[in-house]
């Protein structure tokens, strides 16, 4: 249950702002807002984002039982040491941002003994920033990282884990750390790489290039369109974890040269494989941490209304749809769509319904099953 009275998030952009909404529909407590940005408080009065938009930050946080920070992560010294004077004893403090070792030394130097400081993280986000992105499910099946030290109470984890669950997504507990050795392989470097991508057909100037990017070079750039000033934050705060990341990509980069100076087919063969097996396994990844997921592969095809159909048989057959997502679907051509559900019954009950509708699909396991042998059970 929530026991937080009033919760005040501090930077109301794509992350803050989308905390904002989300607070608001699920969390019965009086949400405060404060940004620097003029033009972003005006839009937070306006949509009535928030119980109240503070005029300053020590107004904002003076009666808080939490404060959620979604700023940069540079900003955290300067904001904590104004608001330590500010904070009621005992008030909770978290944080939304990418990188969690900086967050907690920060806290632990200019934040009073008496507030409690837990890092948070949630592995959800867009490549667009600012209040206009913000959506109050941005939140909803993503795992949320939050990074409590050794002197962290339990009942504030507790406290933290409640609300994280109530806002749709999957806490996690990790050590600082960890989260930012593992972050730095799976979003830092992914970044990286997305702007490395954009910057080899960007540097060429070359025309014919730009036209003819498909939908492989924007799916594996798309990231690279994120705020720069962010990003270069995040790289230059996680840079230690960072650089032994890119002297692995270097050392990858080298085999692959190697490999093609030298036409040795078999070992890109086994290369490209080792790649195909883990990226196609990879919506299972995790698993140790989410509750099990059942998923189905529904074939459709690309057209308007496809996927309204299976949304609407489920609907019908009172089917609740824990995660969708659209795969491999291009214009006019056949795609797939995996949904996932929480309970082996909600999947049984899937399958019957679509069935039942003649579509064909794909169980995670593997095994191909068709209406044809679905409704023949
Ligand atoms: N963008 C993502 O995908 C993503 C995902 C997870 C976590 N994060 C983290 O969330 C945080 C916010 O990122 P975002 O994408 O929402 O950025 P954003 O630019 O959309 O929003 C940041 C907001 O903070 C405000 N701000 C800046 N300094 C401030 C200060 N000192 N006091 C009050 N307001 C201030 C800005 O005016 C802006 O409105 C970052 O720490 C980032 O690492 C981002
Ligand atoms: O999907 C995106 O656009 C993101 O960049 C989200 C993403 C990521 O998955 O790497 C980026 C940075 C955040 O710290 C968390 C999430």
């Amino acid at each position: 249950m929530n026991d937080f009275h009033q919760i005040t998030v501090i930077g109301l952009g794509l992350m803050g702002g989308s905390m904002a909404m989300a607070l608001k529909e699920r969390i019965p407590c009086k949400v405060v807002g404060y940004d620097t940005h003029p033009e972003t408080c005006r839009l937070a009065r306006e949509t009535a984002l928030v119980d109240q938009v503070a005029e300053n930050m020590a107004a904002a946080v003076a009666q808080a039982d939490l404060v959620i920070l979604a700023t940069p992560v540079g900003s955290y010294t300067t904001l904590f040491e104004a608001m330590a004077p500010v904070l009621k004893p005992g008030t909770m403090v978290t944080d939304l941002g990418s990188v969690k070792v900086p967050a907690m030394t920060a806290a632990t130097e200019y934040l009073l003994p008496e507030t409690v400081f837990v890092g948070g993280h949630p592995l959800a986000g867009s490549e667009k920033g600012g209040l206009p992105a913000a959506t109050p499910t941005l939140f909803e099946n993503a795992y949320y990282f939050l990074t409590p030290d050794e002197k962290t109470p339990e009942t504030a984890i507790n406290r933290l884990k409640t609300l994280v669950s109530t806002l749709g997504a999957f806490p996690v507990t990790l050590e600082a750390g960890r989260h930012d050795e593992i972050l730095a392989n799976t979003s830092h470097l992914p970044h990286m790489m997305a702007s490395l991508l954009a910057a080899i057909v960007g540097e060429k100037a070359d025309e014919s290039m730009t036209a003819f990017t498909g939908s492989g070079f924007r799916d594996t750039t798309r990231i690279a369109a994120g705020s720069p000033a962010l990003w270069e934050e995040i790289f230059h705060l996680n840079r230690r974890q960072l650089l032994v990341c890119l002297e692995d990509l270097e050392k990858k980069v080298q085999a692959v040269a190697r490999a093609l100076k030298q036409e040795d087919r078999k070992w890109m063969q086994d290369f490209l494989e080792k790649g195909k097996v883990f990226r196609d396994q990879l919506p299972a990844a995790g698993k140790d941490y989410l509750p099990a997921w059942y998923e189905l592969y529904v074939d459709i095809k690309d057209e308007p209304g496809a996927l309204a159909t299976i949304t609407g048989v489920l609907a019908k057959a009172g089917v609740n749809i824990r995660e969708i997502e659209i795969l491999h679907a291009r214009e006019g051509e056949k795609g797939a769509v995996r949904l996932a559900f929480l309970s082996a019954e909600a999947e049984q009950q899937a399958m019957k319904a679509l069935s039942g509708e003649g579509c064909s699909f794909a169980r995670s396991k593997g095994e191909k099953q068709d209406a044809h042998h679905q409704s023949s059970h």
